[in-house]
């Protein structure tokens, strides 16, 4: 216990107050920055006994890719399944603290999680795309969610979010076709293009690109990068590169404590934690 709370005190001290500081000077950035759509405050994780998130206080920019970083095993997972409760089907999983998104508390017991689901969507690492076909992949989200009552309002989701996700073109001639039968790299775009489907307002990734080769991992980058105009994306990434292309904001994590956050230039060229420089240089992790 003791361990953490002097590590906590060494994070905060460097990261947050450090960052506001910079901004403080640059009324500019303040002006451009994006309104905070996800606000975690005081966010501790426990699987048992384990503590493995400790006292994250994280504000998520809405419209903005943020991308968690950190050593295997540091808690980006862990953070990121807070934010659409995934972390509440885990067996001794608990989480405190509070997280909000536009202001309502997303731990409120009286908060519909499956509601709360279809506004934060999730792509996994490996896809996992139905045992359906491709147009049925698409359209079961919705048939849940009651929205698309008739059927060319269906059609028109369906082919919509296919669009969005860059995969029509490849597959509208084969609506009825598996979607386990298409590429990896097409079956992440259709796993992306189906949390489209029922209109979330965030989108969470782990590790999205991580089973793909350079050229699939090259097209759902693009993906990324287009979808931010309208949804809030977080990615956990191993690989900073990927972080450097795709996020706005970077968060870096390491032995469960949230260590550094800023924009993503900031922390690849001048971060303000030794852990995160030598992270980032490849000392560790
Ligand atoms: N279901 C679980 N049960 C018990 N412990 C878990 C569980 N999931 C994660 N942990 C532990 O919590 C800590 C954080 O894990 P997490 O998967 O969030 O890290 P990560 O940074 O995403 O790692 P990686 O980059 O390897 O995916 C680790 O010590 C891990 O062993």
């Amino acid at each position: 216990m003791q361990e953490v709370q002097e590590t906590m005190t060494d994070s905060g001290t460097v990261s947050t107050p450090g960052t506001a500081g910079a901004r403080a000077e640059n009324p500019a950035a303040l002006a451009n920055e994006k309104p905070v759509k996800i606000k975690s405050r005081d966010v501790n994780v426990f699987y048992g006994e384990a503590h493995a998130l400790k006292h994250v206080d994280l504000d998520i920019r809405q419209h903005e890719v943020t991308s968690l970083i950190g050593p295997s095993g540091c808690g980006k997972s862990t953070y990121l399944r807070c934010i659409n409760r995934m972390n509440d089907v885990i067996d001794g999983c608990r989480v405190e603290g509070s997280i909000e998104m536009d202001g309502e508390d997303v731990y409120d017991p009286k908060l519909d999680v499956v509601q709360l689901r279809a506004r934060v969507g999730m792509v996994f690492q490996k896809p996992n795309p139905f045992p359906k076909s491709i147009y049925d992949n698409i359209a079961y989200g919705p048939r849940i969610h009651g929205i698309g009552s008739t059927k060319s309002e269906m059609d028109e989701i369906v082919q919509g979010s296919l669009q969005r996700a860059g995969l029509w073109e490849e597959v509208k001639d084969r609506m009825d076709t598996p979607g386990t039968g298409l590429s990896g790299g097409q079956q992440q775009r259709l796993c992306i293009a189906r949390a489209i489907a029922v209109n979330p307002e965030v989108i969470l990734m782990d590790e999205p690109c991580s089973a793909l080769d350079p050229i699939a991992t090259a097209k759902i980058e693009e993906l990324i990068d287009e979808l931010r105009q309208n949804f809030t994306i977080v990615i956990v990434t191993h690989s900073m590169q990927q972080a450097a292309r795709v996020s706005q904001r970077t968060a870096f994590f390491h032995l469960g404590i949230l260590v550094e956050t800023d924009e993503t230039e900031q922390i690849f060229t001048n971060p303000k934690d030794q852990r995160t420089q030598d992270y980032i240089t490849g000392r560790f992790g």
